[in-house]
């Protein structure tokens, strides 16, 4: 997981050649401002108590309170939650959010767990870092294994500590508790704002618009559903038990009934869909290739075979460097996740800022504010990777590092006290 961290600040390193940026300013972007890591003990149905460690990182706070999810994974640790940390910051900073990043975890295997064991976790996490978070402070969110339920019971144990109601620190809440409309399709609806006002700069005009999606969980089906609609041809797709192709095109809604009912894609058969392997999907003719499972999916293994012309990363780190550099030299233009997955935090936003004003917007509202900032921010990524010749995720941390830099001079560096 080091390696997770160091592949990190390498993209912070690089993205530095390209912006004028102080030297204070890398050195203090280069560590976590706060990690607290406790164990949580939890009284477990059959009268035992069992311990779990637990992580709460807020990396850098110079632009708004860290925001972030918790995970709930057993091989969750101190490092990945530390790089989690980092990728938020850097992506609250692209989105232009006034927020640094944080991130948590619970080292544990959720689906071992009664349903109110998971709560008494889930309770005794928020009563451990009630200090650290907060509204003003830190703000959670869902991640991987956790869900809208574990955050309402997040935010009615911090109100239950703080006496009052306080929905603002925590988002992805249940709508009933404060949640917002929106959030369940926001990072696939991101990143299909960000294909549609990039349609010509990428060519994706005309017959030319099939696409293929590894993963079809919450991204995965709602970017395919999104994209389908608007007549684009969905040729492929895969989950973690398996992948199908189509050249004539899948209709997302039929795969999603045949995967509740099979258990996996590979149970729709419907229009001459066939089973391949995993390498064959990824090597399947498109314009559009749209990582959305897990992290490090395509490596250098496998990158070389990667026919799109496009990847829209959704899934967080879904490429590794080394399949970076060769997606690079073959001409694939990478949206990268910093970008592209960004809608889900921007919606996480949008319901803080109703949870605090108590006004609560319409769904029209939401996706119209959150095509706005998708567009501003995707044109500026956009323009400065086609300017300076770079790769959009170079370009991406980049302009995130520009903001960074100047909020960070702006509480004053080494040449404001000389100069
Ligand atoms: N949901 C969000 O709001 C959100 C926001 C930002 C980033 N992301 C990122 O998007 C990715 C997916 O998140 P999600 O919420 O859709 O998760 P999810 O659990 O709903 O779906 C994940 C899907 O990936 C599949 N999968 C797992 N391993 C696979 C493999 N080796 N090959 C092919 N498919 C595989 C699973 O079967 C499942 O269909 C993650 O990287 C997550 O961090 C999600």
């Amino acid at each position: 997981m080091d390696d997770l961290l160091s592949g990190a600040l390498s993209r912070l390193d690089e993205a530095a050649k390209h912006v004028e940026v102080d030297s204070e300013v890398l050195e203090k972007l280069k560590y976590a401002k706060e990690t607290l890591s406790v164990r949580l003990s939890v009284r477990m149905d059959d009268g035992s108590r069992r311990s779990f460690p637990a992580w709460r990182c807020r990396y850098d706070d110079t632009r708004g309170p860290t925001k972030g999810g918790i995970r709930f994974h057993p091989s969750s640790n101190v490092e990945e939650v530390t790089t989690l940390a980092f990728w938020m910051t850097f992506k609250c900073a692209v989105m232009n959010l006034p927020y640094g990043g944080g991130k948590g975890a619970v080292k544990v295997d959720p689906h071992s767990l009664s349903k109110s064991e998971l709560e008494r976790l889930s309770r005794a996490y928020v009563q451990a870092f009630a200090g650290m978070i907060g509204p003003d402070r830190d703000i959670p969110a869902p991640d991987v294994y956790t869900n809208s339920m574990i955050m309402g019971w997040m935010a009615d144990e911090y109100s239950s500590i703080v006496r009052q109601p306080s929905p603002a620190v925590i988002t992805g809440k249940p709508l009933p508790l404060g949640g917002s409309l929106g959030r369940d399709d926001a990072t696939a609806r991101g990143g299909y704002y960000l294909i549609k006002h990039l349609e010509e700069d990428l060519r994706l005009s005309g017959s030319a618009r099939r696409v293929v999606i590894q993963g079809y969980g919450n991204a995965g089906f709602h970017i395919a559903r999104l994209l389908h609609a608007d007549g684009y041809r969905i040729v492929g797709l895969s989950d973690s038990r398996g992948a199908i192709v189509c050249e004539d095109g899948l209709d997302p809604q039929a795969v999603q009934t045949a995967k509740e009912h099979g258990g996996s894609v590979t149970a729709y058969t419907g229009n001459g869909a066939r089973a391949v392997t995993g390498d064959e999907l990824l090597g399947t003719p498109c314009e559009i290739l749209v990582p959305a499972a897990l992290e490090d999916q395509i490596h250098k293994g496998n990158a070389g075979l990667i026919k799109a012309r496009v990847v829209l990363e959704l899934a967080n780190g879904p490429v590794t460097p080394d399949a970076d550099r060769i997606l690079n030299e073959a001409g694939v233009i990478v949206l990268p996740d910093i970008l592209a997955n960004a809608g889900g935090v921007t919606v996480s936003y949008f319901e803080w800022v109703q949870n605090r004003q108590g006004y609560y917007w319409g769904l029209d509202e939401i996706h119209e504010r959150l095509r706005v900032i998708m567009e501003t921010e995707g044109r500026r990524v956009w323009d400065m990777g086609t300017t300076k010749d770079i790769p959009m995720r170079t370009a991406a941390y980049a302009h995130a590092l520009e903001r960074l830099s100047k909020a960070i001079a702006a509480h004053g560096t080494q040449p404001f006290f000389v100069g």
